[in-house]
């Protein structure tokens, strides 16, 4: 058993904090559905509006017309591409749904569990994903559990740059202000631990499905398996 003597945990979301399914099988076909009404509805809206700019610029398709950009986005939800504006217009789009009660954020109870004993014991908590950070707060706002966003201090997406990028870990730990030896990164996927692990960040593999390869990280099946000491 390992402890890891930390100042501040980052978590990932999908894998790691949250069933795979739940993204993949609520999150992701409720935005698919929705998103050709939401956008003829909304794309004058600035908000919308500045999202399908991007869109059709990462494109390289300034001209694309509102039809041919829900099919572009469609096709990019179904590539589960991690690309930016789709992933702030799939938040804007979860909203209603997270509100209306159509379905709550899906958090393990081990990960609820564990994120609000290190909290109680001082750790700087903080969530690194592919979401949006709207995303994010709704999920964890509208979680199984209640609203969690009070355990978190720091919030990250695709806007630090990429997961699987060195200097995405680079940045977040400066926006920490910590040493990275000091943070304790969580994921379920290896190229993002490689990248955490090369900026120097310490590094745990989640391993919720036993069909996943282990790799030369720390494994896990469950944040119960996770032993950290709080410095102070
Ligand atoms: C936070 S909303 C749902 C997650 C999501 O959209 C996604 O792409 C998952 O990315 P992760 O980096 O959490 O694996
Ligand atoms: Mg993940």
């Amino acid at each position: 058993m390992n402890t890891h003597k930390i100042r501040a945990l980052i978590t990932d979301i999908e894998g790691t904090t949250t069933d795979i399914a739940f993204v993949h099988k609520v999150l992701f076909p409720y935005a698919r559905a929705e998103l050709p009404t939401f956008l003829r509805a909304q794309a004058e809206q600035p908000q919308v509006a500045a999202e399908l700019r991007a869109a059709a610029a990462l494109a390289e398709r300034p001209e694309a017309t509102l039809e041919e950009l829900i099919d572009l986005l469609i096709r990019w939800i179904d590539e589960d591409r991690k690309a930016t504006p789709l992933k702030n217009l799939q938040g804007q789009i979860w909203k209603a749904g997270y509100e209306n009660g159509d379905f709550h954020g899906h958090v393990y109870p081990d990960a609820h569990q564990g994120l609000s004993r290190w909290h109680g014991e001082g750790a700087q908590l903080g969530v690194y994903s592919s979401g949006s950070i709207p995303a994010q707060k709704l999920l964890f706002g509208y979680s199984d559990f209640g609203d969690m966003r009070p355990l978190f201090q720091a919030w990250f997406d695709t806007t630090t740059g990429p997961k699987r990028e060195v200097a995405s870990y680079r940045s977040i730990t400066r926006e920490l202000d910590l040493s990275p030896a000091d943070i304790l990164f969580l994921s379920d996927v290896t190229a993002e631990l490689d990248a955490a692990r090369d900026a120097g960040l310490q590094t745990i593999h989640l391993v919720r499905d036993e069909s996943i390869t282990r790799t030369d990280h720390e494994a896990v099946a469950s944040f119960d398996d996770i032993h950290l000491e709080i410095a102070a």
